[in-house]
């Protein structure tokens, strides 16, 4: 029987000094296992977080960290992805609770750390960002993240907050107030083809996807908006599994229904005038088509983007669970068929090794160690480079703990 204990005795604590470039040195006491080569746990830990740069006040947070880390099995290949300074997007997703935001944000501070200007966006519609960097980030526009080295910006897109306020315009104003937050949204065209159509009406039965909409709305200004032109590196913290997957295959949506409409329109610019009100006259039917082509053409940017292996890249994250592993197993065969290039899996929380464990303990890491068997043989998921993350015993709350975490995972 195993111990009943995961007391940290057999470990020989000694002090592990970590030097963050020039900005955060965390200093605490660390243990290893003797039965391997390299330092894998903190037991019964206390970090103290002191910040070097003499301008800087000084950063002092505590707090106990009592078991971590077992030893990533591949590098990340963190070189590669802060290697150039064009713009590039990493989207981080997968089932929910796994640990995405933490692992969006521990990058989004280790890209800023690295030098880059960086933005991360959540478009998971229960935000969770504000929390994990334990600063106010609401507001649905571009707020500073205070303590990374360099510019460290975050976005909460708010779908239920944009869809409100649609709904308010459509009901106060008509069919102009729709339009202009449509445009607002670099959907306008899309608004002015379809603004007869009782737009108010379809908000109370929103259709599936109107929330990816707004996301993509997003993204789309990202690519042409001058604001943001200042980022070389986004990061996404995607809402679980099911919405990314709309939100992905959403531009591919649109571009066929613009598609249809520019047919459609087509077809009617002879017809009755009857049929022709539902588009409204006054607009000379060249520059409309105009206009809904160059909407196609943004989405068809759009899409490119998400599948532009050069810029983009998606991280599966899970944890050792069956249930995680056979669900990032399913969104991988997905994001392959819509060609979303994908290259890393994060596997979280893992515990750390331990001669001493208790009966739970041992129980519990013999499951998460099934689990890391099926991934290395899941056809879908033993290709990726398979990144280890801690069970940390606190919640990964703040800066400091975020450039921890991602000092941890980013290497
Ligand atoms: N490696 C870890 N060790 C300990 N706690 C962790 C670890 N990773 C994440 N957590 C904790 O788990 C909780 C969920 O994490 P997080 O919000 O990052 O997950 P998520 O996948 O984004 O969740 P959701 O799907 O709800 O958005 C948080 O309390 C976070 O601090």
């Amino acid at each position: 029987m195993a111990s009943s204990s995961c007391a940290p005795s057999m470990f020989s604590p000694f002090l592990h000094k970590f030097r963050a470039r020039n900005s955060i040195a965390m200093v605490g006491l660390l243990s290893y296992s003797p039965k391997t080569p390299t330092p894998i746990s903190l037991t019964k830990s206390s970090f103290t977080f002191i910040s070097l740069s003499t301008p800087r006040k000084p950063l002092k947070k505590s707090f106990q960290v009592r078991s971590v880390a077992a030893p990533t099995e591949a590098v990340s290949g963190f070189d590669d992805m802060v290697s150039e300074t064009k713009r590039k997007y990493y989207m981080l997703g997968g089932k929910g609770g796994v640990g995405k935001t933490s692992c969006a944000a521990s990058l989004a501070v280790k890209f800023a750390n690295s030098g880059h200007p960086t933005l991360v966006v959540s478009t998971d519609p229960a935000h969770s960002l504000s929390d994990s960097f334990a600063q106010d980030l609401t507001g649905g526009t571009l707020v500073p993240v205070e303590g990374p080295d360099s510019p460290l910006f975050a976005l909460e897109i708010n779908p239920e907050k944009a869809r409100e306020e649609f709904h308010t315009v459509a009901q106060k104003n008509g069919g102009t107030g729709v339009k202009d937050f449509m445009d607002g949204m670099g959907l306008g065209v899309l608004a002015e083809q379809l603004g007869e159509l009782k737009l108010g009406e379809l908000l109370d039965t929103p259709p599936p996807g109107l929330d990816e909409a707004i996301a993509i709305s997003k993204v789309i200004q990202f690519l042409e908006s001058q604001e943001y032109s200042m980022f070389t590196r986004i990061v996404f913290d995607t809402a679980p599994t099911g919405h990314t997957l709309r939100l992905l295959s959403l531009p591919d949506f649109l571009d066929r229904s613009i598609g249809k409409i520019l047919k459609l329109k087509q077809k009617i610019s002879s017809a009755t005038s009857a049929i022709k009100s539902v588009f409204g006259q006054e607009e000379n039917p060249q520059d409309a088509a105009g206009k809904l082509e160059r909407l196609r053409e943004r989405m068809v940017k759009v899409r490119e983007l998400f599948r532009d292996t050069d810029s983009t890249e998606f991280v599966i994250v899970t944890i050792p669970t069956v249930m995680a592993v056979n669900e990032s197993s399913r969104l991988h065969a997905s994001l392959k068929k819509e060609n979303v290039p994908v290259k890393r899996l994060i596997v979280n929380q893992i515990l750390p090794p331990s001669a001493t464990d208790c009966k739970f303990c041992a129980i519990k890491r013999k499951d998460q160690m099934r689990a890391l068997d099926m991934i290395r043989s899941d056809p879908e998921l033993s290709n990726l480079t398979l990144i280890q993350a801690p069970l940390v015993d606190v919640e990964i709350r703040g800066v400091p703990a975020l450039k921890f975490m991602g000092d941890i995972i980013w290497k």
